[in-house]
């Protein structure tokens, strides 16, 4: 085969440019210039458009006060997972709503100053497309069985005021205890990116079948919550069980509210049994700090429907509460609230719940998180084991009023003087209540927020009256901006480089050509 470069080197003339060459050389050129217009078709064609923010706003109305959320997505992503994020939370001054009842009117108009705060944070143009939701929980649960007619003027002046705010109102109700356990558990899923998985996590979760999901524990001032997936399915607690379709996944999740099991009403109960076997007005309460006091209105610790039937006439109208700080005393007294003795299920938490064996990981929030991140026991790196939980707790609860309010002088009494109740509570409901043990203590994740995100039902209760969770996997092209660009940069990189080696093969230039001489 005749090899035309060879000899143009030998004859040392200069060689005249062929026609085959100039046509490669201009169909080189071609090419090059080809991949450099289609790198630049991929970038420009394919860059994230300009951010269309949307906004939605949700009010925890609590028992013991009410939140103002503020979410935000890009609009053009409403359905994937993990982009609403919180972007204020604003507390109202004073009660919660329930606390209300004696001035129904007044509910209402305690929420302004937060709708102005929201109004401040959402640009004006778009108030009117915000949509914006209140639910209320178990302290309005509690007053609709105390007083129905009070907790419905408490919500139609709430629902008054949002409806003269400039957004789009949604409305505003009481939800349930089951709701409230599962907006929590999707919440905390959700923001935690275990709905969606892509690709690797995917297969690496079908291959070693781990629990996909995080449990779910709320300890709210009135009520609390367990929501998590069980491992066997089970349909002895018909009630205890909701199905959800989310992303194209099946999940089956078991769910229950305490009502009174919330920490304030939990401490009502305590002290209502207290009463019981009293003689005179004062007690020496473990559960409080030595040197603590505090004086409390007999017919006031009987007013709520969870102390109600320990109601019985007393020869005094208040009761002086004493610390005493002896932990172990006030773990004994506080076990007493967990009723153990009757289960008509295979397992039972308490009070003859069904609670199914527990399983997997469990994101613990509200006061579960408050209490744990007071006593410095929400460590990931090095999550504390029980017995330290126990050790912690007790030494605190020794500790004299004084000391206490010495060394953590601006925390707000409240607070404060209830960590040591609040402890031992906290310990006694996971322990005695779900049998959580020192094996599977530390698969419980005490945690405040996620990302920029309060842990609590709020954003799923606004991702479901949305429509923002899917029931079926969103068509996604299967590669992200990034690697779709990386991918036709390498494409055009590879094509650019075999056309430049065909090229040198079949018309070597002459500065390669000398050394074959
Ligand atoms: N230490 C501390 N306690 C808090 C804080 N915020 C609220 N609490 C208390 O923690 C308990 C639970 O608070 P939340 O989770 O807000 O309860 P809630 O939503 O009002 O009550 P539910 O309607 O039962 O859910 C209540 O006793 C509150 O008084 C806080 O920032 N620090
Ligand atoms: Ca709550």
């Amino acid at each position: 085969m005749e090899i035309p470069v060879l000899t143009a080197g030998v004859t040392g003339t200069k060689p005249k440019m062929s026609w085959t060459r100039k046509i490669l050389l201009i169909l080189g050129f071609l090419s090059t210039l080809a991949v450099i217009a289609l790198i630049a078709v991929a970038v420009t064609q394919n860059k994230p458009l300009p951010k269309n923010i949307k906004y939605g706003i949700v009010l925890d109305a609590g028992s013991s006060h009410t939140n103002l959320y503020v979410y935000e997505w890009p609009a053009e992503k409403e359905n994937d997972t993990g982009v609403v994020q919180q972007v204020e939370v604003c507390k109202v001054e004073g009660p919660g709503i329930s606390g209300y009842s004696h001035a129904t009117e007044k509910a209402g108009p305690s929420l302004a100053q937060c709708l102005r705060q929201a109004e401040y944070v959402i640009p004006s143009k778009q108030h009117q497309e915000t949509p914006i939701y209140l639910g209320a929980t178990a302290g309005m649960r509690l007053l609709s069985l105390e007083n129905k007619n009070a907790a419905d003027k408490v919500l139609s002046s709430v629902e008054k005021t949002l409806r003269s705010a400039p957004f789009n109102f949604q409305g505003a109700r009481i939800i349930s205890g089951q709701e409230e356990g599962a907006y929590g558990w999707i919440t905390i899923n959700y923001l935690l990116g275990n709905f969606k998985q892509s690709g690797w996590k995917k297969l690496l979760h079908s291959l070693k079948s781990i629990s996909e999901t995080s449990g779910a524990l709320d300890l709210g001032g009135a009520s609390t919550q367990i929501t998590f997936v069980p491992n066997e399915l089970s349909s002895e607690s018909p009630e205890n069980l909701l199905y959800f379709r989310l992303y194209g996944k099946d999940y089956l999740v078991y769910t229950h509210s305490f009502l009174c099991y919330g920490k304030d009403q939990a401490l009502q109960q305590k002290l209502a049994e207290d009463l019981q076997t009293m003689e005179n007005s004062s007690l020496l309460d473990p559960c409080f700090h030595q040197g603590y006091q505090r004086t409390i209105n007999i017919s006031d610790l009987f007013k709520t429907p969870c102390t109600s039937a320990k109601k019985k006439q007393f020869p005094f109208s208040q009761l002086y509460v004493q610390g005493e700080g002896d932990y172990q005393k006030c773990r004994r007294n506080v076990q007493k609230l967990f009723n153990k003795t009757n289960c008509p299920y295979s397992s039972c938490s308490f009070n003859g719940i069904y609670l199914p064996p527990l399983q997997g990981d469990f994101g613990a929030f509200s006061a579960f998180y408050f209490v744990m991140n007071f006593l410095n026991l929400t460590s990931e790196q090095s999550p504390a084991a029980l017995d330290k939980v126990a050790a912690t707790v007790e030494s605190f609860c020794a500790r004299p009023w004084h000391e206490v309010k010495t060394a953590y002088h601006q925390i707000k009494e409240k607070y404060l003087s209830e960590y040591c109740f609040s402890g031992a509570y906290i310990l006694s409901l996971l322990e005695n209540g779900y049998d959580f043990t020192e094996n599977n203590w530390q698969r419980i994740h005490f945690l405040g927020k996620i990302g920029s995100s309060d842990a609590g039902w709020t954003l799923g209760y606004m991702l479901n009256l949305t429509n923002m969770i899917p029931a079926e996997e969103p068509a996604v092209p299967p590669l992200s901006y990034g690697s779709y660009v990386g991918l036709m940069v390498l494409c055009s990189l590879v094509l650019a480089s075999v056309l430049l080696f065909a090229w040198l093969l079949f018309h070597k230039p002459k500065c390669l050509q000398k050394g074959i001489v």
